[in-house]
């Protein structure tokens, strides 16, 4: 939020995706005309609309329809898997568990973190060490959440495909072979066009950087005003997620069509809505990038306020660096530009865990 912007740019993407494994990429009039879209938006405001993105409505409805489904079934289901420190913070969160700056929050949630082994990151990831806890109920929320991710990420999150799923192929095993042949890898095909923006290669970001990216999926329901005596009323609180910054590179907002909740704070203080845009994500710069683009782009504020009296779900998805990677300033010419270096080195890891441990100081 470098600027007093009053809305957020839309980008379409399509000419960036077509090319994006072509070593020639960066020379390409399509590539670098989105390329410098891109920079404006994550200069200007840290947000930006994404559309040409290559995922297809369906999907998009269907991962919102299953989370909102999930969500109406009754408290005892939806603690079945309940979120715990044993299982990473992986799990389901009810409304006022999650903490933004000392304030409970007025959403539900499914969290979900790339699965960590035992020993896999030492000391650095024991927190978060587990697996994802996926519900029984409805049916399918397994597969369509785990399609959904590794469309996002562009890595299956379970390459491992069960025998008898080769021998009486069902549906998850088409929808997995559907995987195997798109490998849409969208957020690793921005970032590689982000990395042309702070004129580095687009290969930036990958190896030791971000190859190995930890992703984390948020599954979020909010509930709407409550009606009594025929006027609507707010909860307790009505903010549904506090004023914060996401912690990574990149976040894929697929928001609720119709409720407009989402707002971003620009530099003056000015709360500018995101409003629902359908068949598009929003998308968003998170601390590590504010870090190594050193300060060119910021991972701007914002918060959530569902004022109206439907159930609001979103399905968000972080794209972020290694866990243990070090984060420092580039050193492209434009960053170098920018002054010296202004961040002292971070350990995304680090990051992660000191968010997650305050945001649920009780459980
Ligand atoms: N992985 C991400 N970015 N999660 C965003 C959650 C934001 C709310 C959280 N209580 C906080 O204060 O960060
Ligand atoms: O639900 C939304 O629109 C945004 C959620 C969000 O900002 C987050 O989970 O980090
Ligand atoms: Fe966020």
């Amino acid at each position: 939020m470098a600027t007093d912007f009053s809305s957020i740019p839309l980008i379409d993407v399509s000419a960036l995706l077509a090319k994006c494994d072509d070593p020639k990429m960066g020379e390409d009039p399509g590539v670098l005309e989105v390329v410098r879209q891109l920079d404006k938006a994550c200069t200007e405001a840290g947000f930006f609309y994404l559309k040409g993105h290559g995922v297809s409505d369906a999907l998009l409805k269907e991962v919102k329809d299953i989370t909102r489904r999930f969500f109406e079934l009754p408290c005892e289901e939806k603690t079945k898997i309940k979120m715990t420190p044993a299982a990473g913070f992986r799990g389901y969160q009810r409304v006022g568990e999650n903490i933004t700056k000392g304030t409970p929050d007025m959403h539900e949630a499914i969290d979900c973190y790339k699965e960590v082994t035992r020993g896999m990151y030492g000391d650095l990831g024991k927190t978060m060490e587990g697996y994802n806890q996926w519900p029984q109920n409805p049916p399918k929320f397994k597969v369509i959440m785990e399609e959904y991710i590794s469309i996002c990420t562009g890595m299956l999150s379970h390459p491992f495909i069960p025998i008898p799923m080769i021998l009486f192929p069902g549906v998850e095993f088409f929808i997995l072979m559907m995987i195997l042949l798109v490998r849409a890898e969208l957020a690793r095909k921005i970032m590689r066009g982000i990395a042309l923006a702070l004129g580095g290669s687009p290969d930036e970001f990958e190896g030791q950087r971000a190859g190995d990216p930890f992703w984390v999926m948020r599954l979020i329901g909010y509930p709407g005003l409550t009606t009594t005596n025929g006027t609507h009323e707010a909860m307790k609180n009505d903010i549904g997620c506090g004023a914060h910054t996401d912690y990574g590179l990149l976040t894929l907002l697929n928001q609720d069509e119709d409720i407009n909740a989402l707002q971003v704070r620009n530099l003056s203080g000015e709360w500018i809505s995101a409003p629902p845009v359908p068949g598009t994500f929003v998308c968003n710069i998170g601390d590590m990038l504010k870090i190594y683009s050193n300060g060119l782009y910021e991972s701007t504020l914002h918060r959530v306020i569902n004022n109206s009296p439907k159930y609001r779900v979103s399905v968000v998805y972080f794209y972020e660096t290694n866990f243990d990677s070090a984060v420092e300033p580039l050193d492209t010419i434009r960053t170098r530009k920018n002054g010296t270096k202004k961040f002292e080195k971070a350990i995304y890891g680090e990051h992660l865990v000191s968010k997650v441990l305050t945001n649920f100081v009780d459980v």
